[in-house]
């Protein structure tokens, strides 16, 4: 983690980040850079101007005006070039950096779609939302940082140096003296300062976490009384955050302004205890004064840049730590897509001596053996932990299985193109997940349908009388996660979704866990009415919902315990199977009679 390292440590990710953003656009970057250096050789001439003016025209006494008028507009006519290419050399990179920082977001949300399922599965949304969001900027921040202000003040600085080198290299020794110096505060400005920044980030990506984990669990947090453990939580993380940007400013405050105008200071004496030196007690002579005048200048212009220099160092490092979070997402493996020619034609599931661990060691499944015909209905019950869900979750290639232990139709499951297995394959979640959008959106998820295959998804589903119910029917917005519907209609909307796809296979996991019993009946009725059309495989803790299954299987410690239709598996005295309805019935009396 870009936490545990140096700031050192982080300059090689960041630097390949960057240059990676800016890669399409070298051409404009260079160029921005020749405006740059354009700029500051203007900008390095007006101190020799004055020099000039005040060696040849003023001290001697020589008044020729039109040479002087000549000398004053040419050094402002150098002044305004350098403004007006300040300005083009500001919009030319300051466009490289937003495009930049538009396509590293994009790229960064690409990744995160493609990651594996593994990763959520350790993944902090709210973390992950910031390294999208708020650290892809830290790219922007490099360039305007790296590029603007640091570049440029290197530039100004090598410009004024060889000014005063070509004046009197004497003295310009003695202002480089100042560089090591300056230098060194800014290693011990770092020193003291990284860790910090590092922290801050940290962090704001901790806050901004907790920020999206209250508001998801909102329900919790209200009923459980949690808010006010949540709030101190939260309050103690803003504290450490709060120090940790004190501890930055301090050392800002400290080590660079002040320490770097007392070198200032300190310089402008040495350079006029030199000119005394010279003098000797006498008045300075003509020549000596311009250069006086000019190194004055030049020596401001040394030092400004060094300053921005180094108060940049706190800006940078926040992005390069931003900047090496990105890169670090971007490693992250995506789930490899190998190019593979596999197609559902029928529907017909083969699995075949299926073990599997999430972790080496703690296997899961256990030489699960199960065909599933095509169009037939698969109930799938069993303990909780019992590896229902992970059946599922390989078979949907969330995980990879392994190899050839699954099929579908022909294909091992591994060699099916992957964007046709989405096509084909079907799943109601437990969670059915509404977007905030309209209903007729929430069917078509982006896909290119028809109305008339959105409705007939609906019709399908069981959900059409129901969103012909709402105010605006198919265009009535859903709110923010499906808020306005009820737990059960949200579940035919997803049905209605997984079906808009017309698949040929059908996965629900629990989808009838949270509905009344009548909205049951209703997906009771959508699952017989796809019957011989489409392969049902549906995992179920309310056993009623997987009665009428051609068969339902029996999953117990990862393995298959039982297999066969309800009144074969009722059959069984003592079976597992019986055990769970007759507890079902305990629990929920109203449903003996259905079940049983
Ligand atoms: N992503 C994961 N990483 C590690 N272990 C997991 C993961 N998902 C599930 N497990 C473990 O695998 C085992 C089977 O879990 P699974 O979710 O498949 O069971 P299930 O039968 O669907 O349970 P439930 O009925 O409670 O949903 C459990 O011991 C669980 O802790």
């Amino acid at each position: 983690m870009p936490s545990e390292k140096s700031s050192r440590r982080l300059v090689g990710p960041a630097a390949r980040l960057l240059l990676r953003a800016g890669a399409p656009e070298r051409s404009q970057v260079l160029r921005g850079i020749a405006w740059m250096v354009l700029a500051a050789g203007l900008e390095a001439l007006g101190p020799l101007a004055g020099k000039y003016l005040i060696d040849s025209f003023l001290l001697p006494h020589h008044e020729n005006l039109p040479a002087m008028a000549g000398l004053l507009l040419g050094a402002l006519a150098a002044g305004l070039v350098a403004a007006w290419v300040r300005y083009l050399q500001l919009m030319r990179l300051a466009g490289v950096a937003m495009r930049s920082v538009q396509r590293i977001r994009e790229r960064v949300y690409a990744h995160v779609l493609r990651l594996p399922m593994a990763f959520f599965d350790h993944a902090i949304i709210g973390q992950l939302v910031s390294r999208v969001t708020n650290d892809t900027e830290a790219v922007k921040t490099l360039y305007v940082q790296v590029l603007f202000v640091i570049l440029d003040s290197l530039i100004v600085l090598t410009g004024a140096m060889a000014a005063m080198l070509w004046l009197d290299p004497h003295l310009m020794l003695i202002v480089l003296g100042l560089v090591p110096v300056v230098v060194l505060v800014v290693a011990l400005y770092r020193r003291l300062s990284a860790p910090a920044v590092t922290r801050t980030r940290e962090l704001r990506s901790e806050l901004n976490a907790q920020v999206a984990e209250s508001i998801a669990g909102m329900p919790v947090l209200q009923s459980a009384n949690a808010t006010a453990r949540f709030r101190t939580r939260f309050a103690g993380l803003n504290e450490g955050h709060y120090q940790s940007r004190r501890r930055e400013l301090r050392a800002n405050a400290w080590l660079l302004r002040p320490v770097l105008d007392c070198l200032h200071t300190l310089l402008l004496a040495a350079l006029l205890w030199v000119f005394s030196q010279r003098a000797g007690g006498e008045a300075l002579g003509a020549l000596q004064l311009g250069i006086l005048y000019a190194f004055i200048s030049y020596v401001a212009r040394v030092v400004e840049p060094l300053v921005q220099i180094t108060m940049q160092f706190s800006q940078l490092q926040q992005a390069m730590v931003g900047a090496a979070r990105v890169h670090a997402l971007l490693e992250e493996a995506e789930q490899p897509v190998p190019p593979a020619q596999g197609r559902i034609t029928r529907g017909a599931i083969a699995v075949r001596d299926l073990s599997f661990a999430y972790q080496s060691g703690h296997p899961v499944l256990h030489d699960v053996t199960l065909d599933i015909p095509a169009g037939s209905f698969l109930g799938i019950v069993g303990p909780t932990g019992s590896g229902k869900s992970t059946l599922l979750s390989l078979l949907l290639r969330f995980y990879p299985a392994p190899a050839g232990n699954l099929r579908i139709d022909d294909a091992a499951l591994e060699a099916i193109d992957d964007a046709h297995l989405r096509e084909r394959v079907g799943l109601v979640p437990q969670d059915p997940f509404l977007l905030a959008a309209s209903a007729r959106e929430n069917i078509a998820m982006g896909r290119d349908l028809s109305d008339a295959q959105i409705e007939a998804a609906a019709r399908a589903a069981h959900a059409h009388e129901m969103i012909l119910r709402l105010e605006r029917g198919y265009d009535t917005p859903l709110g923010e996660g499906g808020a306005r519907l009820s737990v059960g209609q949200k579940q035919l909307v997803a049905i209605a979704r997984a079906l808009a796809g017309q698949p040929r296979i059908l996965f629900l996991d629990e989808a009838t866990s949270h509905i009344d019993t009548e909205t049951e009946q209703v997906v009771q009725s959508a699952l017989a009415g796809l019957r011989g059309r489409v392969t049902i495989v549906a995992i179920a803790h309310r056993l009623s919902t997987v009665r009428d299954a051609d068969r339902i299987l029996v999953l117990h410690h990862g393995r298959v315990a039982e297999l066969g239709s309800h009144a074969q598996l009722m059959a069984i005295d003592g079976g597992l199977y019986q055990r769970l309805v007759q507890m079902q019935q305990l629990e929920d009396p109203d449903e003996e009679t259905e079940a049983a």
